[in-house]
Order: structure tokens, then C-alpha cells, then sequence
């Protein structure tokens, strides 16, 4: 599936832009503060609903404005084309597909995978569980339609718990930590069967990239996997009374990176660091291909800029094999890497929010000169 046609009203500096994106590799470069990233989140909020990089919604329309729309036509490999539209104002979301309104984000997720990389996805093996528990949740939810309902079980049965611990409802527990070991056992199956599925298509690219072996990918499911999640709700009462939460579930869960048996974020390089998170990104979407799910598209923001020469060209190199869609952002355009295998391509100037497609002839002649 790619992005046939995208059209931008009041996204940040983006007064008014329409793309026609190649299915495949997109380059958008221009100066600092242009409105790169701009683009890739009017992608991202048709996709998800959210920006990635502002809680508050409404930062994301212009200045000048009261409302923001990004509306795109996606075409499927089935050759079905749909229109996905979002429109934001200060009372709240509207999202239409297909000319009819829906009330769900989840809907627009299923419509356009997004997957984002940018330099905050480098902490992704470093920094705290929340973004590897999304990572997870991200490949099972496009990859199980049914997964999202459990998981929505869960978190409602949790909460609904949490609000007894704090008001010391002993009684009422009972009933509630059977629903818990319930939905919380589904989720943590859910996340193992996809890991141990994403592991081989990860070890195929993470190699292309690195020459890291006896690489193990291991969950850590947010309990103890030997006992019943019940049992662990029953000997945590104590403590959860007392901190008035839930100490154990799939809502504390976790993977590790490992490496001969070590934690890869001990002791490999910041470069190597980041090439296993794209090895893994990239593996997510793969491994949707492989499954013959709706790839959607990668976007890269400004995070390629952070790798050296080599691996910038092996991994657009690798991008332009996949049957992917993809969006990348640069300040130069010799900062993509070299582009003389990529084929089709397109590349777009941004310059203080207006966006123009560079003639393909003109750009080759460009990068030969340097
Ligand atoms: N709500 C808004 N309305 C108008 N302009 C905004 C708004 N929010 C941010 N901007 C401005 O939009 C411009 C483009 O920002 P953007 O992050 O897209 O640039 P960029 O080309 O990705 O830059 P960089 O290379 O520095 O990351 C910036 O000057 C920013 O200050």
C-alpha cells in the first residue's frame, strides 16, 4: 500500500502543500526549521490520530489558524484506492475515511500503518519499557485485529482494580483478579508468539547492518512466567494495598536485547545501538510483508543524518528492496547516502514551509557535481 496523493492545510509552517509521493523512497530535504519534519508529522496524524512529537494537539496547527486537515488517498496492493482524512480544531478530532465519518483512531491505524523512526526512537533499547512495550504492541496490534479488544480488557480490568487497591475494597478484589489473570495472560501470549515470530526476520536485516551475533530477544512478560499471574496478584496483595496499584501484569512488561547472554545496551556502541533499533523497526514492517498484512510506511526523521556514510547507503539501499513505502528527511540532500542504486525515488525541497518536488534530472546532475 503507499500514499498516492497527500494534501497539508495549516500544519505547522505548512500553509498548504499537496505531494504526489513515489510508492517507494520519498526524500525531503531542506534547511533547518523548514518544515521537514512538518510533513512527516501531517503523515503521522493521519495515521494515528497524534503527533509524535507534541502531547498537546493543538500545537500542531498553525499559528494563524483554528483547525489544521491532512487528507491522503491510499492505494492497496489490491489496487483499491482510500481516502483517509483528519481534521483538528480546538473542540476536538474529526476522521473521515472513505467519506464517512468514524469515530475510532484505531481505524485510521488499521487504514495506514505508520512506522516512525526519529532520534528519539534511539532510546528505544536504553531508555525506560514504555517505548519496547509500544514497539510490541504496535507489531501484534497491525499484525491481530483481535489483539486490541484483550488489551483494552485489560488495561479497563486494571484500572478498575487500581481504583478498589485504593479504597481498600479487599472483597471485591476476588472477582477482579480473575478477570485480570484472564486478559493479562491473552496480552503476554500475544507479545511472546509475536517476538519469538520477529526474531528471525530481525537477525536477517540486523546482519546486513552489523556484524553482532548470538543476538536473543527476551521477554520479560511483567511477571514471574513460572507462577499464574493470579497467583502473583494474590502474593502482591500486601504491597499492592499499601502503594495502591497493580504491581504485576503485562502493564510492567518488558524485552531485553541480548548479546552472548549481556544486555546490549551495557556494552555496544552508540552507533551499534542505533543500527539494532532500525534492524528492529525495519524487521516490524517486514514482518508484516512476510504476513501479507498492510505494510503502510515508514518515515524517518532526521535520523539518518546520525549514521555514517556506509550505513546510510545500506540502508536506503535495503529500503528501496522492501515493498514499502518510505518518507526520509535530511538537511542536504548528500546527507541520504549514495542513491545511485535506489532506482525510482523522488525528492522534495521544503524551504519556510512550502514544499516543491525537485525535477529528478536536475537533482542526479546535482549529486554527480559533488
Ligand atoms: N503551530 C505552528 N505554527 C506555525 N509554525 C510553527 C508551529 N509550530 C512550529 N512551527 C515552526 O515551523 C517550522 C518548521 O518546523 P519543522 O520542525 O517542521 O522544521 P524542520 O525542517 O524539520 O527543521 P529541523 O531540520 O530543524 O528539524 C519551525 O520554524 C517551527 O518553529
Amino acid at each position: 500500500m503507499s500514499l498516492q496523493k497527500l494534501d497539508i492545510y495549516h500544519v505547522r509552517n505548512l500553509q498548504q502543500a499537496s505531494l504526489y509521493p513515489a510508492t517507494k523512497i520519498n526524500l525531503i530535504y531542506g534547511n533547518n526549521a523548514s518544515g521537514k519534519s512538518s510533513i512527516l508529522e501531517a503523515i503521522y496524524l493521519l495515521g494515528r490520530a497524534s503527533s509524535f512529537r507534541s502531547t498537546t494537539i493543538k500545537n500542531v496547527i498553525h499559528f494563524a489558524h483554528n483547525e489544521l486537515i491532512v487528507s491522503g488517498k491510499v492505494r492497496f496492493t489490491n489496487a483499491h484506492v482510500s481516502t483517509l482524512g483528519i481534521r483538528i480544531d480546538g473542540k476536538g478530532i474529526q476522521i473521515r475515511i472513505d467519506e464517512e465519518t468514524r469515530y475510532s483512531r484505531s481505524e485510521l491505524a488499521y487504514a495506514l500503518p505508520i512506522q516512525m523512526i526519529h532520534p528519539k526512537s534511539y532510546q528505544l533499547l536504553d531508555a525506560g519499557p514504555q517505548l519496547r512495550r509500544e514497539f510490541i504492541d504496535w507489531g501484534v496490534f497491525n499484525q491481530h485485529p483481535d489483539f486490541l479488544n484483550n488489551w483494552r480488557n485489560f488495561k479497563r480490568i486494571l484500572n478498575h482494580r487500581n481504583a478498589l487497591l485504593k479504597t481498600r475494597s479487599v472483597k471485591e478484589l476476588n472477582v477482579w483478579n480473575h478477570e485480570l489473570q484472564q486478559y493479562g495472560t491473552i496480552v503476554a501470549e500475544y507479545r511472546m508468539q509475536y517476538l519469538t515470530e520477529l526474531m528471525p526476520v530481525f537477525l536477517q536485516i540486523m546482519h546486513k547492518f552489523t556484524a553482532l551475533e548470538n543476538i536473543e530477544l527476551k521477554l520479560l512478560p511483567g511477571w514471574d512466567a513460572d507462577f499464574l499471574l493470579l497467583d502473583k496478584l494474590t502474593e502482591d496483595l500486601e504491597k499492592d494495598l499499601r502503594y495502591g496499584f497493580t504491581h504485576s501484569g503485562p502493564h510492567r512488561a518488558d524485552f531485553q536485547l541480548l548479546i552472548e547472554s549481556r544486555k546490549a545496551k551495557d556494552f555496544v556502541s552508540r552507533g551499534q545501538l542505533k543500527l539494532l533499533m532500525l534492524s528492529l523497526k525495519l524487521a516490524q514492517v517486514q514482518h508484516l510483508l512476510n504476513n501479507g498484512s498492510k505494510s503502510g510506511c515508514i518515515l524517518i526523521d532526521d535520523a539518518v543524518a546520525e549514521l555514517d556514510f556506509s550505513s546510510r547507503t545500506k540502508l536506503l539501499d535495503f529500503l528501496a528492496d522492501m515493498d514499502v513505502q518510505v518518507f526520509i528527511t535530511a538537511t542536504e540532500q548528500n546527507e541520504f547516502g549514495d542513491l545511485s542504486n535506489l532506482g525510482e525515488y523522488k525528492m522534495f525541497h521544503v524551504e519556510h514551509g512550502v514544499v516543491s518536488e525537485v525535477d529528478q534530472n536536475v537533482s542526479r546532475e546535482t549529486l554527480n557535481k559533488v
